[in-house]
């Protein structure tokens, strides 16, 4: 059986919306990821030991058995790694994947990526810190300050609220915000907390919020949003459902803070879906998974965010990091 038979059934998780449909993509990404990793096929050693730190709930999701057993038939091994004692007194390693490390273990990471220089940590803690607060994490996109003849690339107005939701409403006057907004946790750990959304239709219900929270104003965008996996040189773009729009009437009929769901995971894949032609036209990537080359090995900065495609009376389209 060929490498892709063997990836595509676990890549596509047997019943599709996984990020890939086409064999061939599959194969080519696999070879990229690899060469990004360091790791070269036919495997020039034995094996390639791969240490991961992930929760219990990541576990259950990525390293699902199917990717195991391919993983073994290509010399890849998965190890877990006991995230309570120091990793030099585990492995040996050639690759460590974690996410969303509690303290000590970071705290083992520091020491480890010192006295193992060989080994590739991806998304080493410190760099990935600004991460874990959707204030931070958006910064650097505010900061790229993108802009081209096929558009840019920004991020909602918002407003962090530390604490004190009765002082809501007047922050959102003051900065002059415009309904409705999408209300979300300051910190984002990977916990379910950290995924559960509210919008707003009206400020005044916004003191019913619990800070720490970021406010964002709501991007029209068509109802589609875009996700990008990048490692190193291998890049993927799948398209998924989104809020709808909002329009005016519709703002002006609605009141309250309203939860929402997690409505853009792999379920929610919009790929065969007819697009706008006017966002279809201007690919973007939307919630990136970004593990730029400069994580293997060295800082890093991986983004996952929801980036929203909306086009602009002159036409250009804009890409927001949301
Ligand atoms: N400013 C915004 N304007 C319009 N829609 C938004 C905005 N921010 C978020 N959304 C919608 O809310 C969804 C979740 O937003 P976001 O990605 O920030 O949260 P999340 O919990 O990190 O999501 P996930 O981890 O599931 O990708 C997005 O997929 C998009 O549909
Ligand atoms: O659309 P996908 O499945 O890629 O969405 C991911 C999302 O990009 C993040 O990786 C989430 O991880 P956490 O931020 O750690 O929660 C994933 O959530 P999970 O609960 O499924 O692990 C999303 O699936």
């Amino acid at each position: 059986m060929g490498l892709q038979e063997e990836i595509v059934p676990y890549v596509n998780g047997g019943g599709g919306g996984g990020p890939y449909n086409d064999k061939e993509e599959v194969e080519d990404t696999v070879m990229d990821v690899s060469a990004a990793l360091g790791i070269g096929f036919p495997l020039q050693r034995k094996h390639v030991i791969v240490g991961y730190a992930l929760t219990s709930k990541k576990i259950k999701s990525f390293l699902q058995p199917k990717l195991e057993g391919l993983a073994r038939n290509k010399g890849i091994l998965f190890v877990a790694i006991d995230q309570s004692r120091p990793l030099s007194d585990q492995g040996p390693f050639d690759i460590v994947l974690h996410k969303h490390l509690h303290t000590t273990l970071a705290f083992f990471f520091q020491d480890y990526r010192k006295t193992h220089p060989e080994v590739t940590v991806l998304d080493p803690p410190d760099a990935i810190q600004h991460l874990h607060n959707r204030q931070s994490m958006l910064q650097c996109v505010a900061d790229m300050n993108l802009s081209t003849s096929y558009g840019k690339v920004d991020v909602p107005r918002q407003l962090v609220i530390k604490k004190d939701a009765s002082s809501i409403p007047d922050a959102v006057t003051k900065a002059g915000l415009t309904l409705p907004l999408v209300a979300k946790p300051l910190v984002a750990d990977g916990s379910a907390k950290s995924h559960e959304l509210s919008l707003a239709y009206d400020q005044y219900s916004l003191r019913k919020l619990e800070p720490p929270l970021v406010l964002q104003e709501f991007i029209n965008h068509g109802g589609v949003l875009f996700k990008v996996y990048i490692v190193g040189e291998a890049i993927k773009v799948v398209r998924r459902f989104s809020l709808p729009d909002v329009c005016k009437r519709e703002l002006a009929n609605n009141a309250g803070v309203c939860r929402f769901p997690r409505v853009s995971c792999a379920a929610a894949s919009a790929d065969d879906a007819d697009l706008d032609p006017v966002i279809a036209g201007e690919l973007f990537c939307s919630s990136m998974i970004l593990l730029d080359d400069s994580s293997i090995n060295k800082p890093c900065c991986v983004s996952d965010k929801s980036l929203l495609i909306y086009s602009n009376p002159d036409r250009a389209s804009t890409a927001t990091f949301a």
